[in-house]
């Protein structure tokens, strides 16, 4: 996939530089002394870059509290007049989006549930046409389609918007999870590899879904090089109107922040650069081992695939392949190896295995 967007790095428009963003403040704007009173706390730990706070929310069943509404713009922008901080409010149409620019408000972001719809995407960005001074931040989909994550940035781009950043705040389950969405992290890492130009901020509150998690996801997100976090605070979160399992009071967040460590992505040290050299060596030439040894194992497999099809016997082996992965999974704890990494390696060498062997009986089957 090709991906060429010359977005602004985040230091253009969120005057950070040498530290990760921090976006902070209540899931949900409730009343004008509850986002002032939190805003207040926020601005003066002296380490939040913006406010945020949702006034429509959009939940998973009605009857939940819903926000409030166009009304709580205007708190937002008091909390920007009297506190001098950028606010940040949760966009998901045309109206939202032209009421939140009437209001001065500096950072946009489209909701994971609202990324999923191209056409909700591209009215919002037709709405921003030619629109300077706002930042869309586009939180991934809900489900793992990286291309649609993608093409939400690509919408907003030909619309002229170049402030632009990614949130990862995980995506939507049905296991059995500690997370709430679970991470993925491979999705983020694979978008920052195709478009390293679109700052990624890590949303740690909706990854989590519980307080006590948002620390060790903030830490990992940082050590994989992501720019920001934006972190649900609020003054009284077991009160909250919404999401109360996941928000930090301010003094909880300024715990949270002062104990994170930002590493940099990588060292003038000569020695240490030298002796990385020598351990990437290695790796190479093991890397080509363990080619070497996939192809040499994938050579049986044809063989197996030929003899398979000259006897009529068919491509899948349940008791085999069952035989192996209980096997594979015994020899990787014996190597202290996490027995989950090997299985699922193996599930891909098995899944090229049947497919050989079917491009094998399908060769002969329209020979004859
Ligand atoms: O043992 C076989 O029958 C094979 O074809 C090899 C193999 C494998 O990749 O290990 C492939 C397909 C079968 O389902 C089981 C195992």
């Amino acid at each position: 996939m090709e991906v060429n967007l010359q977005v602004n790095p985040l230091e253009k428009w969120a005057k950070v530089k040498g530290k990760p963003l921090v976006i902070a403040g209540p899931c949900s704007a409730e009343t004008p002394e509850q986002l002032m009173a939190t805003a207040k706390l926020l601005k003066d730990l002296g380490k939040v870059d913006v406010l945020r706070a949702g006034i429509w929310k959009p939940r998973t069943r009605p009857n939940s509290f819903e926000g409030a509404g166009a009304e709580g713009l205007k708190w937002l922008a008091d909390v920007k007049k009297e506190l001098g901080i950028p606010v940040g409010t949760e966009v998901a149409n045309t109206q939202h989006v032209e009421e939140a620019l009437k209001y001065g408000i500096d950072v946009l972001w489209i909701g994971a549930r609202t990324t999923v719809s191209p056409f909700s995407v591209q009215e919002m960005a037709d709405a921003l046409q030619g629109v300077k001074n706002v930042a869309v931040l586009v939180k991934n989909p809900t489900h793992p389609e990286l291309p649609l994550w993608i093409g939400a940035f690509e919408r907003l781009y030909r619309a002229g918007i170049r402030d632009l950043a990614a949130i990862h705040r995980g995506f939507a389950t049905s296991d059995k999870s500690k997370f709430r969405n679970i991470p993925m992290w491979q999705i983020p890492i694979e978008l920052r590899r195709i478009a390293p130009q679109i700052p990624i901020i890590c949303d740690p509150s909706h990854i989590g879904g519980k307080r006590d998690l948002i620390f060790e996801i903030s830490q990992k997100a940082l050590d994989l090089n992501f720019d920001g976090l934006m972190i649900e605070t609020h003054i009284t979160p077991e009160k909250a109107w919404s999401d109360a399992d996941q928000q930090v009071t301010p003094a909880r967040l300024s715990e949270i922040l002062s104990e994170l460590k930002v590493r940099k992505d990588s060292s003038t040290d000569k020695d240490f650069n030298d002796h990385l050299d020598d351990l990437r060596k290695k790796i190479d030439n093991l890397d080509r081992e363990l080619i070497e040894v996939l192809a040499a194992r994938m050579a049986i497999v044809e063989k197996i695939g030929e003899y398979k099809r000259e006897n009529n016997v068919t491509t899948y082996q349940v008791k085999r392949w069952d035989d192996i992965m209980k096997n594979r999974a015994d020899l990787a704890t014996k190597m202290s190896l996490n027995p989950e990494y090997i299985i699922e390696i193996y599930k891909i060498i098995h899944e090229e295995s049947i497919r050989k062997q079917t491009e094998i009986m399908k060769a002969v089957a329209s020979k004859a």
